[in-house]
């Protein structure tokens, strides 16, 4: 974990969150953020305000130096609300720009950077400490594997990749689910040569939300939670 050491961080602040594109990792992570009054950070969303910049500069994801140069001038403003979903690059509102089907095909080039990566994390974990929140439920694709390693609950959230399509075809409403499909699992496949989110890493716990309708998938991440802070507490008292 020396990427982690290395910066101001508070393991114990994060409820990390993993899984592929559609899981349900923002919709879920934010309605346990409200329930439990903690903070939510969507990671995705970083990654998609650089490379919104990298666009909006006229360059191409896929040109790393590109990548890099609009990386060291980034005035990210995201805040740690969960019902404030406001994105900003310095004075520009990107809110819907980042969810565009144009910064989706093109974040994936954003994130194969490792110096980027580097410097989103230190970010993060700077976040997460100074947030005013007992607690912030982090999402993304390797907070429980290299943000926060050492976080006391780590969640792999995950559903067939046919329900994952369908549902954010259903999102999209009007949008041809065969693109949509296909647009996801692209990126899927892109993301998952950086950094592994199909597997669990060791200690991570699984939540498959195939079977589970949105409600039940939330009591299931509430329950690992629960049993995750029971067995910390028992270690701690135990010592
Ligand atoms: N268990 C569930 N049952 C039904 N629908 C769900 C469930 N979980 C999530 N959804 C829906 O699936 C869609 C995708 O969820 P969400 O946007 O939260 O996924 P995500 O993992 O954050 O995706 P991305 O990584 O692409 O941002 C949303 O419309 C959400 O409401
Ligand atoms: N921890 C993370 C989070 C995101 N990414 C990259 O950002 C893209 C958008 O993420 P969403 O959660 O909004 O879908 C994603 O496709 C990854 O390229 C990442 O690398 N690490």
């Amino acid at each position: 974990m020396t990427e982690a050491s290395e910066s101001a961080h508070r393991a114990d602040k994060f409820i990390a969150i993993d899984g592929p594109a559609g899981s349900g990792k923002s919709s879920v992570s934010k309605a346990i953020a409200r329930r439990l009054g903690y903070g939510y950070l969507d990671t995705g969303a970083a990654y998609r305000a650089l490379a919104w910049q990298v666009l909006e500069r006229g360059a191409d994801t896929a040109d790393a130096d590109a990548v890099r140069s609009a990386a060291s001038d980034f005035p990210l403003i995201q805040r740690l609300d969960p019902d404030d979903r406001h994105v900003l690059v310095g004075d520009a509102n990107v809110t819907d720009a980042i969810r565009d089907p144009r910064v989706s095909a093109a974040v994936s080039g954003v994130a194969r950077v490792p110096e980027v990566r580097v410097q989103v994390n230190e970010m993060f974990r700077r976040m997460v400490a100074e947030a005013d929140y007992p607690a912030v439920v982090v999402e993304g694709r390797d907070i429980t594997t290299v943000v926060a390693p050492d976080a006391p609950v780590r969640i792999l959230l995950t559903a067939a990749p046919e329900v994952r399509a369908a549902r954010r075809a259903g999102e999209l409403g009007g949008s041809d689910p065969v693109a949509v499909a296909a647009a996801l699992h692209k990126r899927d496949a892109s993301d998952s040569s950086v950094v592994d989110f199909l597997n669990a890493a060791p200690g991570v716990d699984v939540v498959d939300s195939t079977e589970l309708d949105f409600s039940q998938t939330i009591d299931a991440v509430l329950a690992v939670i629960e049993r995750r802070r029971d067995a910390d507490k028992e270690r701690h008292h135990g010592r």
